[in-house]
């Protein structure tokens, strides 16, 4: 215990900062990435097993993990749990947490920290898993894996820092302390898109709270989890603090949601998935001794303003990376550009003009801009909304599906109404719309009509207008002249309102907080 004090006490020397991304014009980092790749496809194929409470078990029943942008091509064979193993992966969790509890922060943290630096090393390596398994292209997925190490760095000194003294008033006669404890057992899932930070944010801040974990990934990104997973035995992570299952979301999802041991549940996916473990969870099975904590993060349909008064060629821009990065594939997605109709023309104008020049295709290539969608169900959803935009809106470039992978060109539809369906509806695809707006007081009533409330963006000079939008623009996270998409751990706490979630503002001084329970002691002197 008493090195890990001495390295946290050198570690705290230097306060957060973000990882860097990588420079891939170096050639050196180039190199590095290339070689990475060469690396994991070499490790294609193989098969995995759950692992609960260090054991690993291999099922009879498996499913495959396949790439998007060669279908053909399998990432990894993952057990399907059954509903017993789900069960069991509970128990032994609930085990674990009786020692887990009483480890002190110090040690916890000291875990994250060393995770943190060994993504570090491996940071090509992991980028590479999420260039096959989910078609991110290179700058996407170091961007993910940046994050990855900005969460582990992130929440092991929020950990220290709430396990530290609290403030509370001075009363006379007593001596009062607040104190952070443990839930207990957390289920935690995460969706595909960013499956390492995500992943890594939801699952490192459940454990380094002092709480144990199924880890139940996506079932189109268990590799990366896999990887995850590895690195964590390899610090030494005692076994059973984070249990590994793989399978079908509904039967091993709804079983963790509905186990009486299990206190609480943290999700990150859609607003229907979300919907139905918030009610589901909210029943008190016998047996159940607490009410149980959702923390779910669900879905957006974030829109960016652009007024009269705005540069052009940067709204022009920063719509673009918004809609079309990962192919669209963000919970932060620029998926509607509200404009003025005195800028409208010619915004839409720059828009096409810059999507035209976007590379689509093999990920594999440093170049590429955008890669597949995520899978067929995706690619189907997505191309039933371009059907439906083309009676909503008129389709100006894009719209059609690129195979043998599942690549689907960048879509523009204009003169979308405000009501339209594809104005309000997710559709987690490379799919914009764009609405016209009479003048900035219609754009901002515009960018407030969805059900969700997740990012959104305003470009303006009227200073104004920035400070009412900052107070009626009713989003998570708003930004000013800038992407409505890649909020940095600690600048940018992220999360939603209303349909779009709890708010849990992950990688914000808020998060741990949603993993504990305060307990108040008094000692008369
Ligand atoms: N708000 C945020 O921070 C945020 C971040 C990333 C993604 N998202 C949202 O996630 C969605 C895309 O991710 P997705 O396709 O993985 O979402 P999804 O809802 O389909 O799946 C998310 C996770 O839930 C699991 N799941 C499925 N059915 C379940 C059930 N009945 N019980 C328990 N778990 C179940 C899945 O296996 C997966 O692990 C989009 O809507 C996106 O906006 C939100
Ligand atoms: N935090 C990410 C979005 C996560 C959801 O997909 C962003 O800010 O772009």
């Amino acid at each position: 215990m008493a090195k890990v004090l001495e390295d946290i006490k050198g570690r705290l020397q230097t306060p957060f900062t973000n990882a860097p991304f990588t420079d891939f014009s170096k050639e050196e980092n180039k190199h590095a990435q290339e070689e990475a790749i060469a690396q994991v496809r070499s490790e294609l194929g193989q098969t995995y097993p759950l692992i609960i409470g260090g054991k690993k078990i291999t099922g009879e029943k498996t499913f495959a993990s396949v790439n998007p942008s060669q279908p053909n091509q399998v990432i990894g064979h993952f057990t399907s749990a059954t509903v017993e193993q789900a069960n069991e992966a509970v128990k032994v969790a609930a085990e674990t947490f009786e020692n887990w509890k009483h480890v002190p922060a110090e040690e916890r943290a000291s875990y994250l920290f060393a995770a943190a630096d060994l993504m570090r090393q491996r940071r090509f390596y992991f980028n590479a898993w999420m260039i096959f398994e989910v078609g991110k292209s290179w700058v996407e997925a170091d961007g993910d894996t940046a994050e990855a190490i900005d969460f582990l760095e992130y929440y092991a000194r929020e950990m220290l820092r709430l396990a530290g003294d609290q403030p509370v008033t001075p009363l006379p006669g007593e001596e009062n302390k607040l104190v952070y404890i443990p839930l207990g057992v957390g289920a935690v899932i995460p969706p595909w898109n960013f499956p390492n930070a995500i992943m890594v944010g939801m699952t490192s801040a459940s454990f380094v709270a002092g709480n144990t974990v199924v880890l139940k990934p996506a079932s189109t990104s268990p590799a990366i989890a896999y990887q995850f997973m590895r690195l964590l035995e390899e610090v030494g992570l005692p076994a059973g603090v984070v249990n590994f299952l793989t399978g079908s979301g509904s039967v091993v999802g709804d079983t963790l949601v509905d186990n009486p041991r299990v206190r609480y549940i943290s999700f990150t996916g859609s607003r229907d998935v979300g919907l139905r473990i918030y009610e589901r969870a909210s029943k008190t099975p016998k047996g159940q001794r607490w009410l149980k904590r959702t923390i779910l993060e669900m879905g957006g349909k974030d829109g960016i303003v652009v007024d009269e008064t705005a540069d052009l060629d940067a709204a022009a821009t920063a719509i673009v990376a918004s809609a079309f990065g990962f192919q669209g594939q963000k919970c932060s997605a620029g998926s509607r550009a509200i404009v003025v109709e005195q800028v409208y023309d010619k915004v839409l104008e720059k828009v096409v003009e810059k999507t035209k020049t976007l590379t689509m295709g093999d990920v594999t290539q440093p170049t590429t801009y955008m890669g597949p969608v995520v899978d067929e169900n995706a690619m189907k959803k997505i191309l039933e909304y371009i059907e439906l935009g083309k009676q909503e809106g008129r389709l100006v470039t894009g719209g059609k599906h690129q195979g043998p992978g599942y690549f689907i060109e960048p879509t523009i539809f204009a003169d979308v109404a405000p009501e339209a369906r594809i104005s309000l509806e997710e559709i987690f695809g490379p799919v914009l719309a764009f609405i016209k707006a009479k003048d900035f007081d219609d754009a901002l009533d515009i960018a407030n009509n969805t059900e969700y409330g997740l990012t959104g963006s305003l470009f303006s000079n009227d200073e104004q207008r920035l400070e009412r939008a900052g107070e009626e623009f009713h989003v998570g996270n708003l930004y000013f002249n800038r992407k409505c998409t890649g909020a940095m751990v600690g600048g940018h706490p992220f999360g939603g309102f209303n349909m779009s979630g709890t708010d849990s503002k992950a990688g914000g001084p808020d998060y741990l907080l949603l993993f504990t329970q305060a307990k108040s002691i008094s000692k008369k002197k």
